[in-house]
């Protein structure tokens, strides 16, 4: 099977992609926001394209079907990282585990990742901790609410923070679907209570919301680059070895092969009854990743958006800033480690009695 898919000589033909100018290459045509614009370009050149960044070939994977075929089948051979310059000079590709060669350092620390850190046993212990937290975050809401003074949900380059900020973004643009989040709250833990972890497998309607938010802007567009250790033939065309993979999920998250109904519509109420979670196995939802290199906070990141998410919705009313309408709220982009709104939502809380 390998044999057969995996070469080592140069005689290969590249995915398509657009022309690249000399030096350059196709830097000039990504902008701003590289994850949109390459989506719009994977509808011309197709879900495995080329483009060069600067002297850098880059294969970029834009359908859940392709990157199930490269992080599912090839994951072995692409699960290295190609670490860009700004990483490099703070030497975190030695010392990071994000950035850092498949070595067996990087398995002992992924070791310590699953065995310990984030470990059941682990995260079931520090339980107190999370609860203490989102009490503090919610008493400082509170002191805000007293004096009409607006929430501002500022995310910086953390990807719990900005998930946060693009789920109250969407549920505040959405009336209705706020209204039903705030329902099953209430009636499955009681208005005005604090999300308990041990509430999560009762709460599948604000499962659905993170999912959708995972979908629709996702907090890692590109999921971290990969770069690929030998040639690996794809469906009649081959990722170079030295060359760098990205992922759009940001792409996948759209694409209207598998989303089919209202693709560009925030509607939790398509994961309702539907097996796909972000684990890393179901291709058209992988926020987190998938493979070696998938996320080991996965799911400490989880418990931490729906204690916070959930006791936001619960605890507080939310309105906008000066009587804004929902339409009004300005969704732009912003790339960077994470995707974040450029403009920062400014959201005011009121208080609910329970
Ligand atoms: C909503 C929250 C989060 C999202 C969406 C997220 C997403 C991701 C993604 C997409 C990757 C790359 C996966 C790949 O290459 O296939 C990754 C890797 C990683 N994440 Fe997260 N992450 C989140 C939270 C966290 C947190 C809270 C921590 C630590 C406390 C963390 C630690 C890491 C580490 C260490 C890696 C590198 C793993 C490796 O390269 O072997 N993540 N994450």
């Amino acid at each position: 099977f390998h044999d057969r898919n995996v070469r080592s000589k140069a005689s290969y033909k590249l995915p398509p992609g657009p022309s690249p100018l000399p030096i350059i290459g196709n830097l000039h045509q990504l902008g701003k926001n590289p994850h949109h614009f390459s989506a719009i370009l994977a509808k011309i050149h197709g879900p495995i394209m080329t483009l060069k960044l600067g002297q850098l070939t880059t294969i970029v994977i834009s359908s859940a079907e392709m990157a199930k075929i490269v992080l599912q089948n090839y994951d072995q051979f692409l699960s290295n990282r190609t670490v860009p310059e700004a990483v490099r000079v703070h030497n975190h590709h030695v010392h990071s585990i994000a950035f850092m060669p498949i070595t067996p350092l990087w398995r002992f620390l992924r070791k310590i990742c699953n065995n310990q850190l984030f470990a059941n046993k682990t995260i079931g212990a520090t339980q107190d901790l999370r609860r203490k937290k989102v009490q503090e975050l919610l008493g400082k809401i509170h002191q805000s609410s007293q004096i009409g003074e607006a929430t501002l949900f500022v995310a910086g380059t953390d990807t719990i923070t900005s998930t946060l900020e693009w789920a109250m973004t969407e549920l505040l643009s959405n009336p209705n679907t706020m209204k039903r989040a705030k329902r099953e709250l209430e009636e499955t833990i009681g208005k005005g209570n604090q999300v308990e972890e041990s509430d999560i497998a009762r709460l599948p309607y604000l499962e659905a919301i993170l999912k959708e938010t995972f979908r629709l802007p996702p907090s890692v567009p590109f999921l971290i680059p990969r770069k690929a250790d030998t040639d690996v033939e794809i469906n009649g065309y081959t990722i170079p070895k030295g060359s760098q993979l990205l992922i759009n999920v940001y792409a996948i998250g759209r694409d209207s092969n598998v989303w089919k109904n209202d693709t560009n519509l925030f509607s939790p109420e398509r994961f309702l009854g539907l097996e796909t979670h972000v684990k890393g196995r179901h291709f058209e939802l992988i926020p987190f990743g998938a493979g070696r290199r998938i996320c080991p906070a996965l799911s400490y990141a989880m418990k931490i958006l729906f204690l916070m998410l959930g006791s936001l919705l619960n605890c507080f009313d939310w309105k906008l800033e000066n009587d804004s309408k929902a339409e009004d709220i300005d969704k732009k982009q912003e790339f960077g480690i994470s995707l974040r709104k450029a403009k920062p939502l400014r959201a005011i809380p009121i208080k609910v009695n329970n």
